[in-house]
């Protein structure tokens, strides 16, 4: 037998109250019924057994060791005991040898929650015996009594709580229905709590609404209209003046239906929270004044609830972003897609580390989406103002700054400065190598980074009218095919060009102005872009002008934002640095042409187009160095005073050109031709033998002399004589030297007779 279980079932109120159990009465029918002299209900607690009914006898308690009853505890079943006397178990208990001299004892089981607590028995001094049937009603009796113990203790157990409920400051009311709710339980401390005594309150004196302030009454009405509707529960706040005071209780109702549906009775506790009212009050007080306070300030204002995903914002903070306050979404989502995409990992992380506890507070700058369109710098502070149990954040609250103005001056000089710096960057890079793609090339992510776009490219015109083309000195490596693979090889192979002005890119070429497009597919000179290009969502096109002409263009592609003519504003003094780079690289290569001219109108003889006197001495140096066999001759007109005479000095002149070209025609590179002067003309001829040199040499005379001048109407009839000198030493050849020596060898072809080649001796 678990004892302990039983002695929990028989609690304080079955063995220590002096609660009465009103059952004296039954146990004198009892006797009488069984004609016993005694009959008792005992219940047996751990050391002794009380009895809490008898009849018989004055005892009220006797020792457990003693008690006939622990028999039928510890054995669970009915008890009989004919004769004690005779019994050893019973002999010698002092309830047998002494008072009240039990001889006969029946005790039937009290069952409680399955457990036996004592027993009815009935007790006799003389031995007897007693039949089944008397056996099975005294069975019947002891359940019947354990049954009132059981409806005993629940009925102590109520008042108790009643007592309590009296006692707390929470009233407890109950409504009956029938046609309408009737007050029919009031607790007494309502006297005590609402100021209002339940007699009043249950005989109608008093009504209940009487007390209740005006919008309370309104409150109390619609919860009791909404159990009449099938509401279960109700909770309301209400306001309830009496004479001597004002309070603030809290109601919280429960409907219970019947089994048809309709409404049985409404039961309440209303208690007093004036309190926390009073607090609360104070605190909306201050939130107000807070509240004014911050619009005031121009401050926006949010307060988000991370559980419930609700970002409370005021007026303020959605005029920064153009929003009607009335359209604010209070879902994170909704704040979240206003931040701008460069912006929004740092707002993330920012607010990661806020709310994993790295920063004290939230607060950082971005850019936020207004309604029409522009961007707006936003700083935003936070803080954690609520924590759960674990201390995790479940709310921040915060300000929102506009700082768009300061953001953007801020910015504005921040990228002059890096306008500056990269155009600097440009003129050096220029100076430095001499190369102007490379310095276009150098500041390429540069201009991408301070435009905030994504491709551009930088190019200048090359050629003249039709022909002139766009040559592109940088450009971003946007490549997704075989033939973009091929025109970006091209590009590092500095040989792009754009020749097509007839769309959108060459559109600053063609008009000189700026061109700005935030929708290119519906822009007029817009022909698209080669399948598989990236989408160019929006295009800058700027013109570089030097006096108005346009000598190149910068093109910019996908800023985040829109292109604007403030955009092209502040590029311009990179345009213009570059102007001033491609007018310097045009004057340069200019004045490389002309000296390249200059040079080479001083080494040619502007007749004949040969080299002069001294171009030749020069040639014959950096000839001599390569140290070649050969020879130098010198070639003279034969009586060429007397052509100047007959036809006159243009024919002259005529003359000197047609045996010039003869003399060049006979003698291509490496051999070297030069008009001396006059009449007179040098060669060196590269050869290892004599004999084929003077073969050359003479086929050269004798083409001399069978080709015909003619000059107008005239036709001259020319000839040649050739002094020439092989040359010897290969590596100490002295031109002078040489050049004397053939024009010895020439007196004497002219000595001779004229017209021959004739060799130095
Ligand atoms: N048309 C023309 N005549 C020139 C030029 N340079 C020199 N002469 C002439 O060439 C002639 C040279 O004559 P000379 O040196 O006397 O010899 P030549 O008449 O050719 O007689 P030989 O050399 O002895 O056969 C002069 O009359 C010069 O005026 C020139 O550039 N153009």
């Amino acid at each position: 037998m678990d004892d302990q279980s039983r002695l929990k079932t028989i609690d304080d109120f079955m063995l220590n109250s002096e609660v009465p159990l009103d059952l004296d009465d039954l146990m004198m029918v009892l006797a009488e019924a069984y004609k016993v002299p005694i009959a008792l209900i005992g219940v047996v607690g751990e050391f002794e057994e009380t009895f809490k009914a008898h009849y018989g006898t004055t005892l009220s308690k006797v020792t457990r060791e003693h008690a006939f009853c622990s028999h039928v505890v510890e054995e669970r079943k009915q008890v009989v005991v004919s004769n004690a006397q005779e019994d050893p178990r019973f002999m010698h208990n002092p309830l047998v040898t002494g008072e009240p001299h039990i001889c006969f004892y029946a005790g039937t089981p009290i069952e409680i929650n399955d457990q036996v607590i004592g027993a009815v028995c009935l007790i006799d001094t003389v031995p007897r015996e007693i039949d089944a049937k008397h056996l099975e009603v005294l069975e019947r009796i002891g359940a019947l009594v354990s049954q009132h113990i059981s409806l005993s203790r629940e009925h102590e157990a109520l008042k108790r709580e009643h007592g309590l409920i009296e006692k707390s400051p929470i009233v407890l009311a109950t409504w009956r229905y029938d046609t309408s709710l009737r007050l029919v339980y009031i607790s007494k401390n309502s006297e005590r709590v609402l100021g209002v005594s339940p007699q009043d309150l249950l005989t109608g004196t008093v009504a209940l609404s009487e007390v209740l302030s005006e919008e309370a009454e309104g409150d109390f009405t619609f919860a009791m209209q909404a159990h009449m509707e099938g509401v279960e529960t109700h909770t309301c706040r209400l306001q309830i003046r009496t004479p001597t005071r004002t309070i603030w209780v809290s109601m919280i109702s429960t409907a219970n239906f019947r089994e048809d549906g309709m409404l049985y009775s409404v039961q309440a506790f209303l208690f007093d929270t004036s309190d926390q009212k009073y607090v609360e009050d104070k605190l909306n007080k201050t939130n107000q004044r807070m509240r004014l306070l911050l619009e005031a300030s121009e401050l926006g204002t949010w307060d988000w609830n991370l559980a419930a995903d609700v970002n409370q914002v005021n007026k303020r903070w959605c005029d920064i972003v153009g929003l009607e306050y009335e359209y604010y979404d209070s879902g994170s989502r909704f704040f979240r897609q206003l931040i701008h995409p460069a912006d929004y990992v740092k707002v993330e992380k920012q607010l990661n580390m806020h709310l994993i506890g790295k920063s004290k507070v939230f607060n950082t700058t971005f850019r936020m989406k207004h309604t029409d369109g522009s961007w707006v710098w936003v700083e935003s502070y936070g803080k954690t103002v609520e924590t759960d149990a674990q201390g995790k954040p479940v709310r921040i609250a915060g300000i929102h700054r506009d700082i768009t103005q300061r953001m953007e001056s801020e910015l504005h000089e921040r990228k002059k400065t890096q306008l500056l710096q990269f155009i600097n960057k440009t003129r050096a890079s220029y100076l430095q190598n001499n190369d102007l793609t490379m310095a276009c090339q150098s500041v390429l992510a540069e201009l991408i980074d301070i435009s905030d776009s994504q491709f551009a490219f930088v190019g200048q015109m090359k050629g003249d009218g039709s022909s002139s083309r766009l040559f592109i000195h940088a450009i971003s490596e946007i490549v997704w095919d075989n033939s973009s693979f091929s025109q970006y090889a091209e590009y590092k192979k500095r040989n792009l060009y754009f020749s097509n002005f007839d769309n959108l890119f060459g559109t600053s070429i063609l008009t000189g102005e700026v061109t700005i497009s935030n929708a290119p597919n519906s822009h007029p000179n817009s022909k698209g872009v080669p399948h598989g290009h990236p989408r160019i969502s929006r295009f800058l096109g700027l013109p570089i002008k030097v006096k108005d002409k346009v000598v190149g263009m910068v093109g910019l592609a996908n800023k985040f934002d829109t292109y604007t003519d403030e955009d092209a504003e502040f590029l311009q003094p990179f345009l213009d640095a570059l102007a001033g780079l491609f007018y310097a690289v045009e004057l340069e290569e200019a004045r490389a042409v002309a000296e390249e001219k200059l040079r080479h109108l001083a080494m040619t003889d502007s007749l004949t187009g040969l080299y002069n006197r001294r171009a030749f001495l020069d040639e014959c140096i950096s000839f001599s160095k390569q140290h070649c066999r050969g020879c130098v001759a010198i070639v003279d007109i034969d009586h060429f005073k007397k052509v100047n005479d007959t036809y006159g000095h243009d024919a002259g002149d005529q003359a000197l050109i047609a045996v010039a070209r003869k003399i060049a025609k006979h003698n291509q590179a490496p051999n070297v031709v030069a008009r001396l002067g006059g009449e007179e003309f040098a060669i060196v001829m590269i050869g290892d033998k004599k004999e084929e040199i003077h073969r050359q040499l003479e086929a050269l005379r004798i083409a001399v002399e069978e080709g015909r001048v003619t000059y107008k109407t005239d036709t001259m009839n020319l000839s040649i004589s050739i002094g020439a000198t092989f040359i010897k030493d290969t590596f100490e050849a002295d031109f002078s030297a040489l050049l004397s020596l053939a024009d010895k060898a020439l007196y004497r072809a002219k000595e001779q007779g004229r017209n021959q080649v004739v060799w130095d001796e």
